[in-house]
């Protein structure tokens, strides 16, 4: 182990990851850890750049590259249906439009592939694709629908517009029933190796974190309604929608989502979930 370096831990920075995030204990690590805070594409190289060991990205990034990473049980945003921040904006019926134009945010792998999927798979579409910053009014001068993620969605969402509005967790809940994670938490098998006792200790603190943050969402409530606004009710249910747990259930819902993105030539290979173990204690 090379004593002086320290952990890169990715950050996603949207509210969606706060109940992870907001009670990570900084101090215990103080000088073992840095945060990078990202949207999930970046993040997403990031990762694959060697540059940041361990953290939240998007699940469909780790089906891209996921010989060189293993996934933290326990740890993922997730929801089975409606997300509320993973929205498509639309004027007419999806049904009408299926086979139109989209703009996706460039933030966003997970989700810009699940509406790849559910168009092909349940409306048997062809659209056109394209990749946009994520700015509603831009986006829908260029396209029949627009993709916005995170924190960019539930702004749009509270914007007086229109628009018809379908939230991607509730589409693929009524598609396949399942479960679907949109986040995980990942680490660099290289990191494990140089570092497994440090890894141990932020999966550690980051369960703990997860826990009270999901026990005491008073102080996240309160900083998300100073940060972007709504009321304190929407973000009590914002964020009692999202699951953070990560097993069997989600690793299913997961599982299918990359089948059908090596069906439709969006992954190359058929991914595994690999998990991250504890090492045994000595
Ligand atoms: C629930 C969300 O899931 C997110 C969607 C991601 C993606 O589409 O790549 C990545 C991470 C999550 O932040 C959200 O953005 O609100």
């Amino acid at each position: 182990m090379r004593h002086h370096e320290r952990i890169s831990i990715g950050r996603i920075n949207y509210t969606n990851v706060w109940p992870i995030f907001h009670h990570f204990p900084e101090e215990r690590f103080a000088g073992e850890v840095v945060f990078s805070l990202q949207v999930p594409t970046g993040l997403n190289r990031a990762m694959a750049a060697g540059e940041v060991d361990m953290g939240a990205m998007s699940s469909f990034a780790y089906g891209t590259n996921f010989d060189e990473y293993l996934l933290f049980p326990g740890l993922s945003v997730s929801a089975l249906g409606r997300v509320n921040s993973l929205l498509l904006f639309h004027r007419k019926p999806l049904e009408q439009i299926a086979g139109g134009t989209f703009a996706l945010s460039t933030a966003s792998a997970t989700t810009v592939n699940l509406l790849k999927i559910l168009l092909a798979k349940r409306y048997e579409a062809s659209p056109t694709y394209l990749t946009m910053e994520p700015s509603l009014d831009k986006m829908m001068a260029a396209a029949d629908g627009a993709l916005l993620i995170g924190d960019d969605a539930i702004r749009a969402s509270w914007a007086d517009h229109g628009y018809m509005v379908t939230d991607l967790g509730e589409l693929w809940k009524a598609f396949t029933g399942e479960w679907m994670t949109f986040a995980v938490w990942a680490v660099r098998k290289d990191t494990v190796r140089r570092n497994p006792e440090l890894v141990s200790r932020i999966h550690e603190a980051f369960q703990w974190s997860k826990e009270h943050g999901l026990r005491h969402p008073e102080g996240m409530i309160a900083k998300a309604q100073a940060t972007i606004g709504g009321t304190e009710s929407y973000w009590r249910g914002y964020f009692n929608q999202l699951t953070y747990e990560f097993g069997p259930d989600q690793w299913r819902g997961l599982s299918l989502y990359f089948s059908y993105a090596k069906e439709l030539g969006l992954l190359e290979r058929d991914v595994p979930i690999q998990l991250w173990e504890e090492l045994p204690a000595r």
